[in-house]
């Protein structure tokens, strides 16, 4: 069954933590997107993962080099996935994968800001990644004339495990999950909604049902 994402692209641990418990009931995966990370450190790792022990903790790391090194620290800190960027070195992603095997835990691949989102997750899945995020980042979707459809699009085709994060919402989830996404990722839709439980609420329902 797919899977939904909270993306938290807040900047605070103690805004992250709250919101995390409102919709916590509703989701599998808990990112720390790359901003929080960076305001806060790895600490906002661990205060997440020893409020849900029972949530798979997502660190958005967008890594780009230094791949062992930095997944390595992450994942002592408690989370279960890591990113590291599609446009990075095929070595930057095996000693993430490295990383990984030797905590047993996930490396996703994000690629946001490859000129071929679909190539590139077909190669990197052969390196051991847990899955590949088609993604669309937040400054993509505020360009003139951006649309999910082409996310969507290139889930339909791409032939390999993948999320889907780029404005995901209550319009389109269905949509995300049909073409075969594994995993929505959620993040403004959620946490910037006036009840952040009830979206997410909403949310997991249309991916259970879909
Ligand atoms: O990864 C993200 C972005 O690069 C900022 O960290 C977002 O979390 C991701 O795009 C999902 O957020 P929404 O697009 O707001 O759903």
């Amino acid at each position: 069954m797919a899977k939904l994402q909270v993306a938290i692209d807040l900047l605070t641990t103690d805004e992250a933590l709250a919101l995390a418990a409102k919709v916590a009931p509703y989701v599998d995966i808990i990112e720390l997107g790359t901003p929080l990370i960076k305001n806060m450190g790895s600490s906002v790792i661990t205060a997440m993962k020893a409020a849900h022990p029972d949530k798979l903790v997502f660190a958005d790391l967008k890594t780009a080099d230094a791949g062992e090194l930095e997944a390595d620290i992450a994942f002592k800190a408690g989370a279960d996935l890591v990113t590291v960027l599609g446009v990075s070195g095929n070595a930057t992603i095996i000693g993430a994968v490295k990383a990984a095997k030797a905590h047993g835990k996930g490396v996703v691949v994000d690629t946001i800001g490859h000129p071929d989102r679909v190539r590139r997750a077909q190669e990197v899945t052969e390196l051991g990644v847990a899955f590949v995020e088609l993604h669309a980042g937040l400054d993509e979707q505020w360009a003139d004339g951006y649309s999910i459809q082409v996310l969507i699009d290139e889930a339909a085709r791409v032939g390999v495990p993948v999320s889907i994060a780029g404005g995901v919402n209550l319009e389109n989830i269905e949509a995300v999950i049909k073409a075969g996404a594994q995993v929505a990722v959620a993040g403004a839709a959620i946490y910037a909604a006036e009840d952040p439980a009830a979206a997410a609420k909403a949310l997991s329902e249309v991916v259970r049902r879909a």
